[in-house]
Protein backbone atom coordinates (compact mmCIF):
# COMPACT_ATOMS: atom_id res chain seq x y z
CA UNK A 1 0.00 0.00 0.00
CA UNK A 2 1.38 3.50 -0.98
CA UNK A 3 0.31 5.73 1.48
CA UNK A 4 -1.49 4.83 4.08
CA UNK A 5 -4.92 6.92 5.32
CA UNK A 6 -5.06 8.64 8.50
CA UNK A 7 -8.38 9.29 10.34
CA UNK A 8 -10.14 12.99 9.60
CA UNK A 9 -13.02 12.99 11.28
CA UNK A 10 -14.83 10.57 14.14
CA UNK A 11 -19.15 11.14 14.35
CA UNK A 12 -21.09 9.54 16.28
CA UNK A 13 -25.34 9.53 15.94
CA UNK A 14 -28.12 7.91 17.59
CA UNK A 15 -30.94 6.27 16.42
CA UNK A 16 -34.45 4.62 17.64
CA UNK A 17 -36.58 1.50 16.67
CA UNK A 18 -34.93 -1.72 16.29
CA UNK A 19 -31.94 -2.62 14.69
CA UNK A 20 -28.15 -2.93 16.93
CA UNK A 21 -30.90 -2.30 20.25
CA UNK A 22 -33.11 -5.06 19.18
CA UNK A 23 -35.18 -4.79 22.17
CA UNK A 24 -36.41 -1.44 21.24
CA UNK A 25 -39.51 -3.38 19.52
CA UNK A 26 -43.43 -2.35 18.99
CA UNK A 27 -46.05 -3.92 21.15
CA UNK A 28 -46.60 -7.70 20.51
CA UNK A 29 -43.50 -8.77 19.97
CA UNK A 30 -42.30 -12.10 21.44
CA UNK A 31 -38.93 -10.63 22.36
CA UNK A 32 -41.00 -8.76 25.31
CA UNK A 33 -43.90 -10.93 26.00
CA UNK A 34 -43.70 -11.75 29.77
CA UNK A 35 -39.90 -12.77 29.60
CA UNK A 36 -38.01 -13.74 32.93
CA UNK A 37 -35.27 -11.28 34.39
CA UNK A 38 -33.94 -9.95 37.46
CA UNK A 39 -36.75 -7.28 37.47
CA UNK A 40 -39.55 -9.70 37.44
CA UNK A 41 -39.54 -9.94 41.24
CA UNK A 42 -41.19 -6.44 40.70
CA UNK A 43 -44.54 -7.67 39.54
CA UNK A 44 -45.09 -4.13 37.30
CA UNK A 45 -42.05 -4.98 35.60
CA UNK A 46 -42.47 -8.24 34.66
CA UNK A 47 -44.97 -8.53 32.14
CA UNK A 48 -42.63 -6.29 29.67
CA UNK A 49 -38.65 -5.84 29.45
CA UNK A 50 -39.49 -2.25 28.00
CA UNK A 51 -41.41 -1.67 31.27
CA UNK A 52 -38.38 -1.45 33.34
CA UNK A 53 -36.51 0.13 30.41
CA UNK A 54 -34.20 -2.45 28.35
CA UNK A 55 -34.88 0.29 25.07
CA UNK A 56 -34.19 3.20 26.53
CA UNK A 57 -30.57 3.32 25.26
CA UNK A 58 -31.17 2.77 21.63
CA UNK A 59 -28.70 2.54 18.62
CA UNK A 60 -25.09 4.20 18.63
CA UNK A 61 -23.79 4.67 15.05
CA UNK A 62 -20.18 5.33 14.56
CA UNK A 63 -18.80 7.05 11.25
CA UNK A 64 -15.05 7.14 10.88
CA UNK A 65 -14.06 8.98 7.97
CA UNK A 66 -10.31 8.89 6.78
CA UNK A 67 -8.25 12.04 4.80
CA UNK A 68 -9.25 9.73 1.05
CA UNK A 69 -12.89 10.01 1.73
CA UNK A 70 -13.45 6.84 2.64
CA UNK A 71 -16.04 6.33 5.65
CA UNK A 72 -16.17 3.22 7.89
CA UNK A 73 -19.50 2.77 10.63
CA UNK A 74 -20.66 0.70 12.81
CA UNK A 75 -23.65 0.29 15.08
CA UNK A 76 -24.09 -1.08 18.37
CA UNK A 77 -26.23 -0.28 21.21
CA UNK A 78 -25.35 3.04 23.71
CA UNK A 79 -27.30 5.88 22.27
CA UNK A 80 -26.88 9.48 23.77
CA UNK A 81 -24.43 8.73 26.51
CA UNK A 82 -22.43 6.40 24.41
CA UNK A 83 -22.22 9.08 21.24
CA UNK A 84 -20.79 11.56 24.13
CA UNK A 85 -18.22 9.71 25.26
CA UNK A 86 -17.23 8.98 21.64
CA UNK A 87 -17.38 13.01 20.60
CA UNK A 88 -16.01 14.32 23.96
CA UNK A 89 -14.03 11.67 24.75
CA UNK A 90 -12.06 8.79 22.66
CA UNK A 91 -12.30 10.71 19.37
CA UNK A 92 -8.60 12.19 20.22
CA UNK A 93 -7.53 8.83 20.31
CA UNK A 94 -8.25 8.25 16.40
CA UNK A 95 -7.98 11.53 14.69
CA UNK A 96 -4.73 12.00 13.46
CA UNK A 97 -3.60 8.39 13.54
CA UNK A 98 -3.11 5.87 10.58
CA UNK A 99 -6.41 3.17 9.94
CA UNK A 100 -4.15 1.28 10.77
CA UNK A 101 -3.29 1.77 14.19
CA UNK A 102 -6.48 0.01 15.69
CA UNK A 103 -4.54 -1.92 18.38
CA UNK A 104 -3.42 1.14 19.75
CA UNK A 105 -6.68 2.95 19.75
CA UNK A 106 -7.63 0.26 21.44
CA UNK A 107 -5.31 0.53 24.14
CA UNK A 108 -6.01 4.22 24.55
CA UNK A 109 -9.71 4.18 24.88
CA UNK A 110 -9.34 1.33 27.42
CA UNK A 111 -6.98 2.11 29.72
CA UNK A 112 -7.83 6.10 29.14
CA UNK A 113 -11.39 5.31 30.33
CA UNK A 114 -10.38 2.89 33.16
CA UNK A 115 -11.49 5.10 36.02
CA UNK A 116 -15.10 4.96 34.88
CA UNK A 117 -15.73 2.16 32.29
CA UNK A 118 -14.44 -1.64 32.75
CA UNK A 119 -17.69 -3.11 31.34
CA UNK A 120 -21.36 -2.11 30.19
CA UNK A 121 -22.07 1.51 27.92
CA UNK A 122 -17.90 2.21 28.29
CA UNK A 123 -17.12 -1.09 26.33
CA UNK A 124 -20.33 -0.42 24.30
CA UNK A 125 -18.78 2.36 23.06
CA UNK A 126 -15.41 1.23 22.83
CA UNK A 127 -17.09 -1.88 20.53
CA UNK A 128 -18.37 0.20 18.72
CA UNK A 129 -15.56 2.49 17.56
CA UNK A 130 -13.59 -0.40 16.95
CA UNK A 131 -15.91 -2.27 14.83
CA UNK A 132 -16.11 1.10 12.74
CA UNK A 133 -12.53 0.95 12.51
CA UNK A 134 -12.47 -2.39 11.05
CA UNK A 135 -14.76 -1.63 8.80
CA UNK A 136 -12.90 1.45 7.66
CA UNK A 137 -9.61 -0.74 7.13
CA UNK A 138 -11.91 -3.47 5.18
CA UNK A 139 -12.66 -0.67 2.88
CA UNK A 140 -9.69 1.35 2.52
CA UNK A 141 -7.67 -2.02 1.49
CA UNK A 142 -10.96 -3.58 -0.55
CA UNK A 143 -10.85 -6.51 1.44
CA UNK A 144 -14.10 -8.20 3.55
CA UNK A 145 -13.45 -8.00 7.80
CA UNK A 146 -12.69 -11.94 7.86
CA UNK A 147 -10.15 -11.57 5.30
CA UNK A 148 -7.95 -9.14 7.19
CA UNK A 149 -8.23 -11.72 10.28
CA UNK A 150 -6.36 -13.98 8.69
CA UNK A 151 -9.04 -15.72 6.35
CA UNK A 152 -12.16 -17.91 6.88
CA UNK A 153 -12.02 -21.56 7.75
CA UNK A 154 -14.74 -22.16 7.07
CA UNK A 155 -17.37 -21.92 3.07
CA UNK A 156 -20.25 -21.34 4.63
CA UNK A 157 -21.68 -20.54 8.30
CA UNK A 158 -24.60 -22.69 9.74
CA UNK A 159 -27.09 -20.97 12.44
CA UNK A 160 -29.33 -21.73 15.39
CA UNK A 161 -32.32 -19.68 15.88
CA UNK A 162 -32.97 -17.60 19.01
CA UNK A 163 -37.08 -17.07 19.31
CA UNK A 164 -40.17 -18.14 20.37
CA UNK A 165 -40.88 -20.64 17.86
CA UNK A 166 -38.38 -23.10 17.72
CA UNK A 167 -40.88 -25.57 15.65
CA UNK A 168 -40.95 -23.31 13.10
CA UNK A 169 -37.38 -22.25 13.41
CA UNK A 170 -36.59 -26.19 12.57
CA UNK A 171 -38.78 -25.90 9.39
CA UNK A 172 -36.86 -22.97 8.24
CA UNK A 173 -33.54 -25.19 8.44
CA UNK A 174 -31.88 -24.09 11.35
CA UNK A 175 -30.05 -26.30 13.58
CA UNK A 176 -31.59 -25.82 16.81
CA UNK A 177 -34.13 -23.16 18.39
CA UNK A 178 -33.49 -21.06 22.18
CA UNK A 179 -36.35 -19.70 23.91
CA UNK A 180 -36.54 -17.30 26.02
CA UNK A 181 -37.29 -18.69 29.90
CA UNK A 182 -40.61 -17.01 30.40
CA UNK A 183 -41.00 -17.42 34.35
CA UNK A 184 -38.45 -16.51 37.19
CA UNK A 185 -37.90 -17.44 40.62
CA UNK A 186 -40.48 -15.04 41.85
CA UNK A 187 -43.45 -17.13 40.10
CA UNK A 188 -42.68 -19.82 41.96
CA UNK A 189 -43.13 -23.46 41.52
CA UNK A 190 -46.28 -23.16 39.59
CA UNK A 191 -43.84 -20.99 36.68
CA UNK A 192 -41.15 -23.68 37.33
CA UNK A 193 -44.01 -26.04 36.40
CA UNK A 194 -44.80 -23.68 33.02
CA UNK A 195 -41.32 -23.44 32.20
CA UNK A 196 -40.98 -27.09 31.51
CA UNK A 197 -44.45 -27.66 30.12
CA UNK A 198 -43.15 -25.02 27.44
CA UNK A 199 -40.01 -26.89 26.76
CA UNK A 200 -41.96 -30.20 26.86
CA UNK A 201 -44.55 -28.92 24.00
CA UNK A 202 -41.31 -27.18 21.95
CA UNK A 203 -39.58 -31.08 22.17
CA UNK A 204 -43.04 -32.60 21.05
CA UNK A 205 -43.04 -30.36 18.21
CA UNK A 206 -39.71 -30.51 17.42
CA UNK A 207 -38.67 -34.13 17.75
CA UNK A 208 -35.92 -35.83 19.64
CA UNK A 209 -32.98 -34.79 17.69
CA UNK A 210 -33.51 -30.77 17.01
CA UNK A 211 -31.33 -28.91 19.64
CA UNK A 212 -33.84 -27.24 22.06
CA UNK A 213 -31.95 -24.49 24.64
CA UNK A 214 -33.58 -22.22 27.20
CA UNK A 215 -32.19 -18.80 27.15
CA UNK A 216 -32.47 -17.09 31.32
CA UNK A 217 -31.27 -13.78 30.49
CA UNK A 218 -29.47 -13.11 34.32
CA UNK A 219 -33.16 -13.93 36.12
CA UNK A 220 -32.16 -17.38 38.40
CA UNK A 221 -30.54 -18.27 41.75
CA UNK A 222 -28.48 -21.72 41.72
CA UNK A 223 -31.40 -23.92 43.66
CA UNK A 224 -33.64 -22.43 40.59
CA UNK A 225 -31.37 -22.95 37.77
CA UNK A 226 -30.03 -26.62 38.84
CA UNK A 227 -33.76 -27.38 39.53
CA UNK A 228 -34.54 -26.17 35.63
CA UNK A 229 -31.62 -28.21 34.45
CA UNK A 230 -32.56 -31.24 36.63
CA UNK A 231 -36.13 -30.90 34.86
CA UNK A 232 -35.15 -30.09 31.69
CA UNK A 233 -32.81 -32.90 31.26
CA UNK A 234 -35.78 -35.17 30.43
CA UNK A 235 -36.54 -32.88 27.40
CA UNK A 236 -33.45 -32.92 26.13
CA UNK A 237 -32.39 -29.72 26.96
CA UNK A 238 -28.64 -28.99 25.09
CA UNK A 239 -28.16 -25.78 27.21
CA UNK A 240 -29.11 -23.90 30.14
CA UNK A 241 -27.70 -20.30 29.13
CA UNK A 242 -27.26 -17.14 31.33
CA UNK A 243 -28.98 -18.69 34.29
CA UNK A 244 -27.72 -16.16 36.60
CA UNK A 245 -26.09 -12.77 37.21
CA UNK A 246 -22.91 -12.16 34.69
CA UNK A 247 -21.07 -11.31 38.14
CA UNK A 248 -21.99 -14.28 39.52
CA UNK A 249 -18.63 -16.36 38.44
CA UNK A 250 -18.84 -18.36 41.72
CA UNK A 251 -22.63 -19.65 40.95
CA UNK A 252 -21.88 -20.82 37.32
CA UNK A 253 -19.42 -23.00 38.82
CA UNK A 254 -21.32 -24.33 40.65
CA UNK A 255 -24.46 -24.88 38.48
CA UNK A 256 -21.61 -26.22 35.88
CA UNK A 257 -21.16 -28.85 38.36
CA UNK A 258 -24.75 -29.51 39.35
CA UNK A 259 -26.16 -29.57 35.73
CA UNK A 260 -26.84 -33.29 34.11
CA UNK A 261 -24.13 -34.94 32.09
CA UNK A 262 -24.07 -33.78 28.60
CA UNK A 263 -25.86 -30.48 29.23
CA UNK A 264 -23.98 -27.14 28.71
CA UNK A 265 -23.58 -24.21 30.54
CA UNK A 266 -23.19 -21.02 28.40
CA UNK A 267 -23.13 -17.28 29.61
CA UNK A 268 -20.97 -14.42 28.64
CA UNK A 269 -23.30 -12.03 26.18
CA UNK A 270 -23.02 -9.31 29.29
CA UNK A 271 -19.57 -9.96 30.06
CA UNK A 272 -16.94 -7.46 28.55
CA UNK A 273 -12.98 -8.25 28.15
CA UNK A 274 -10.13 -10.40 28.24
CA UNK A 275 -10.60 -10.13 31.85
CA UNK A 276 -14.04 -10.68 32.08
CA UNK A 277 -13.79 -13.96 30.06
CA UNK A 278 -10.41 -14.80 31.69
CA UNK A 279 -12.83 -14.92 34.90
CA UNK A 280 -15.47 -17.36 33.45
CA UNK A 281 -12.90 -19.33 31.61
CA UNK A 282 -10.62 -19.93 34.61
CA UNK A 283 -13.16 -20.51 37.25
CA UNK A 284 -15.23 -23.09 35.16
CA UNK A 285 -18.11 -21.36 34.87
CA UNK A 286 -19.49 -22.78 31.50
CA UNK A 287 -18.94 -24.90 27.99
CA UNK A 288 -19.86 -22.02 26.01
CA UNK A 289 -18.73 -18.26 26.16
CA UNK A 290 -21.26 -16.15 24.04
CA UNK A 291 -19.56 -12.69 23.83
CA UNK A 292 -21.22 -9.86 21.76
CA UNK A 293 -19.23 -8.20 19.41
CA UNK A 294 -20.64 -5.09 19.90
CA UNK A 295 -20.56 -4.86 23.76
CA UNK A 296 -17.37 -6.97 24.38
CA UNK A 297 -14.64 -5.16 22.91
CA UNK A 298 -15.41 -5.57 19.45
CA UNK A 299 -13.54 -7.54 16.90
CA UNK A 300 -10.28 -6.34 18.53
CA UNK A 301 -10.60 -7.97 22.13
CA UNK A 302 -12.98 -11.05 20.30
CA UNK A 303 -9.91 -12.22 18.81
CA UNK A 304 -8.08 -12.43 22.41
CA UNK A 305 -11.33 -13.36 24.34
CA UNK A 306 -11.09 -16.26 22.00
CA UNK A 307 -8.02 -17.47 21.88
CA UNK A 308 -8.40 -17.86 25.77
CA UNK A 309 -11.27 -19.57 25.03
CA UNK A 310 -9.33 -22.27 22.84
CA UNK A 311 -6.76 -22.81 25.71
CA UNK A 312 -9.67 -23.43 27.91
CA UNK A 313 -11.24 -25.93 25.20
CA UNK A 314 -14.46 -23.29 25.31
CA UNK A 315 -16.69 -22.79 22.49
CA UNK A 316 -17.10 -19.03 21.25
CA UNK A 317 -20.43 -18.74 19.73
CA UNK A 318 -20.89 -14.82 19.78
CA UNK A 319 -23.95 -13.54 20.90
CA UNK A 320 -26.27 -11.94 18.34
CA UNK A 321 -23.99 -9.07 16.79
CA UNK A 322 -25.21 -9.74 12.72
CA UNK A 323 -22.54 -9.39 10.48
CA UNK A 324 -19.83 -7.91 13.19
CA UNK A 325 -20.24 -12.17 14.54
CA UNK A 326 -20.39 -13.29 10.91
CA UNK A 327 -16.99 -12.49 10.11
CA UNK A 328 -15.30 -13.39 13.60
CA UNK A 329 -17.07 -16.61 13.15
CA UNK A 330 -15.88 -17.51 9.59
CA UNK A 331 -12.80 -17.12 10.85
CA UNK A 332 -11.98 -19.51 13.88
CA UNK A 333 -12.20 -23.22 14.35
CA UNK A 334 -13.85 -22.58 17.95
CA UNK A 335 -16.73 -21.07 16.63
CA UNK A 336 -18.60 -23.85 14.98
CA UNK A 337 -22.09 -22.39 14.69
CA UNK A 338 -23.50 -19.04 15.02
CA UNK A 339 -26.65 -17.35 16.37
CA UNK A 340 -29.38 -15.68 14.94
CA UNK A 341 -32.01 -13.57 16.30
CA UNK A 342 -35.51 -13.59 15.08
CA UNK A 343 -36.84 -10.15 14.52
CA UNK A 344 -40.04 -10.66 13.31
CA UNK A 345 -42.35 -9.91 16.16
CA UNK A 346 -43.82 -13.59 15.57
CA UNK A 347 -40.91 -15.89 15.02
CA UNK A 348 -42.08 -16.72 11.73
CA UNK A 349 -40.05 -15.77 9.23
CA UNK A 350 -36.17 -14.69 8.72
CA UNK A 351 -35.63 -11.01 8.73
CA UNK A 352 -32.26 -9.04 8.63
CA UNK A 353 -31.33 -9.12 12.85
CA UNK A 354 -30.19 -4.96 12.85
CA UNK A 355 -33.37 -4.61 10.25
CA UNK A 356 -34.37 -1.58 9.75
CA UNK A 357 -30.61 0.39 10.22
CA UNK A 358 -28.28 -1.24 7.90
CA UNK A 359 -28.85 -1.84 4.25
CA UNK A 360 -27.49 -5.10 2.41
CA UNK A 361 -27.78 -7.31 5.69
CA UNK A 362 -27.00 -10.43 4.89
CA UNK A 363 -29.28 -13.67 6.18
CA UNK A 364 -29.15 -17.63 6.71
CA UNK A 365 -30.79 -19.49 3.94
CA UNK A 366 -32.01 -22.48 5.24
CA UNK A 367 -30.23 -21.88 8.10
CA UNK A 368 -27.65 -21.63 6.50
CA UNK A 369 -25.06 -18.63 5.12
CA UNK A 370 -21.74 -19.02 2.14
CA UNK A 371 -18.68 -17.20 2.63
CA UNK A 372 -19.43 -15.66 -0.77
CA UNK A 373 -22.21 -13.49 1.37
CA UNK A 374 -19.63 -11.92 3.08
CA UNK A 375 -17.08 -10.93 0.44
CA UNK A 376 -18.08 -6.84 0.23
CA UNK A 377 -15.61 -4.74 1.80
CA UNK A 378 -15.33 -3.84 5.34
CA UNK A 379 -18.20 -5.55 7.21
CA UNK A 380 -20.10 -5.27 3.70
CA UNK A 381 -23.15 -3.26 4.74
CA UNK A 382 -24.38 0.47 4.64
CA UNK A 383 -26.67 2.73 6.96
CA UNK A 384 -29.89 2.81 5.66
CA UNK A 385 -30.32 6.22 4.52
CA UNK A 386 -34.15 6.03 5.17
CA UNK A 387 -33.31 6.31 9.05
CA UNK A 388 -32.91 9.47 10.45
CA UNK A 389 -29.34 9.89 12.22
CA UNK A 390 -29.27 12.19 15.11
CA UNK A 391 -25.99 13.59 16.16
CA UNK A 392 -26.66 15.33 20.03
CA UNK A 393 -22.91 16.45 20.50
CA UNK A 394 -19.70 17.37 18.71
CA UNK A 395 -16.40 18.06 19.41
C1 LIG B 1 -34.22 -13.92 24.24
C2 LIG B 1 -33.38 -13.28 25.29
O1 LIG B 1 -34.15 -12.99 26.41
C3 LIG B 1 -32.69 -12.03 24.83
O2 LIG B 1 -33.60 -11.11 24.36
C4 LIG B 1 -31.66 -12.29 23.75
O3 LIG B 1 -31.06 -11.10 23.41
C5 LIG B 1 -30.54 -13.12 24.15
O4 LIG B 1 -30.19 -13.19 25.43
C6 LIG B 1 -29.86 -13.99 23.18
O5 LIG B 1 -29.12 -14.82 23.61
O6 LIG B 1 -30.07 -13.80 21.99
MG1 LIG C 1 -28.87 -14.91 25.68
Amino acid sequence: MSQIPTIKQVRAYTLKGGGADYHDQADGHWIDDHIATPMAKYPEYRQSRRSFGINVLGTLVVEIEDSAGNVGFAVTTGGEPAAYIVEKHLARFLEGAKVTDIERIWDQMYWSTLYYGRKGIVINTISGVDLALWDLLGKVRGEPVHQLLGGAVRDELQFYATGARPDLAQKMGFIGGKMPLHHGPAEGEEGLRRNLEELATMRERVGPDFWLMLDCWMSLDLNYATRLAQGAQEYGLKWIEEALPPDDYWGYAALKKNVPTGMLVTTGEHEATRWGFRQLLEMGCCDIIQPDVGWCGGITELLKISALADAHHALVIPHGSSVYSYHFVATRHNSPFAEFLMMAPKADEVVPMFHPQLLGEPVPVQGRMRLSALDKPGFGVELNPACELHRPYTH
